[in-house]
């Protein structure tokens, strides 16, 4: 069987006066998983207590066997938020060569990050002149700095072309098949299909656990998205 890298156990998160997730409880093994749901199911409010970010009501949750957010994590997990988290004024070379001095890691890995992101050319431009897409995935880079064995992504794909997105998923699961765990958030469930496994939530609760296919045998539906409206149907009935 497949360690975990994630183990959740009856997680409660209350924000403002809202219970935003009411006890959820997951595993998460090495491979690409998605996290899909409507927009403000709790999907950001999960991947920051995997990353430690989190006030925490109840439950517990750990990552690569240690408690979320703890000290030796610090380079073993990459987390990229839906806003970019680089300097403007910086080049994407020196903010890479920055990050990867802050967290103790090798130069050299500083440069393959780069290349892997696809931004090798632009690699000497100031970060505040570069398009939307490019800087956030300067903020990618820094999170795979150091190769980590759990990577949190928060809408990635957001605002990038056909062409980056198809490159951005075969990114994420070169990463995870060396051992990695790549959580992704999304709610364009046409990019539900390029995940090993999903997880559909709303209003705080996972609602369905499968790869793509399971999903849509389970529920006889065409696509993600029509097997998601059947199981949120299926629930308010
Ligand atoms: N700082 C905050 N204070 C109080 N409530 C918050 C705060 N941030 C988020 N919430 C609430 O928590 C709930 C879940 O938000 P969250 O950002 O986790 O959703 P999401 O699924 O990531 O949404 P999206 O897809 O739009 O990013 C929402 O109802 C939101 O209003």
């Amino acid at each position: 069987m497949m360690k975990n890298i994630i183990e959740v156990r009856d997680l409660v998160v209350v924000r403002g006066s809202q219970e935003v997730l009411p006890g959820i409880s997951l595993d998460v093994t090495p491979g690409v998983t998605g996290l899909l749901g409507p927009s403000g199911c709790g999907k950001t409010t999960l991947m920051r207590a995997l990353v430690g970010a989190q006030r925490l009501r109840s439950g517990s949750v750990e990552v690569l066997g240690e408690p979320a957010g703890s000290a030796p994590l610090r380079t073993r997990v990459g987390y990229v938020t839906q806003a970019a988290s680089v300097y403007d004024d910086l080049t994407v070379a020196e903010n890479l060569t920055f990050f990867a001095r802050v967290l103790g890691v090798e130069r050299s890995s500083a440069e393959e990050v780069v290349a892997s992101v696809g931004l090798a050319d632009h690699r000497h431009q100031v970060v505040g002149r570069l398009s939307g897409g490019q800087r956030s995935r300067v903020s990618l880079a820094v999170a795979l700095l150091g190769s980590p064995e759990m990577l949190v992504l928060d809408e990635p794909t957001v605002g990038l072309d056909p062409v980056l997105r198809r490159d951005l998923w075969g990114l994420f699961h070169r990463i995870a098949d060396g051992g990695a765990a790549v959580l992704v958030s999304s709610h364009v469930m046409d990019e539900a299909e390029r995940c090993d496994r999903l997880l559909l939530m709303r209003e705080g609760r996972i609602i369905a656990d499968g790869t793509p296919s399971e999903i849509r045998t389970r529920t006889g539906a065409a696509d993600i998205e029509q097997a998601f409206l059947h199981l949120v149907e299926g629930a308010a009935a």
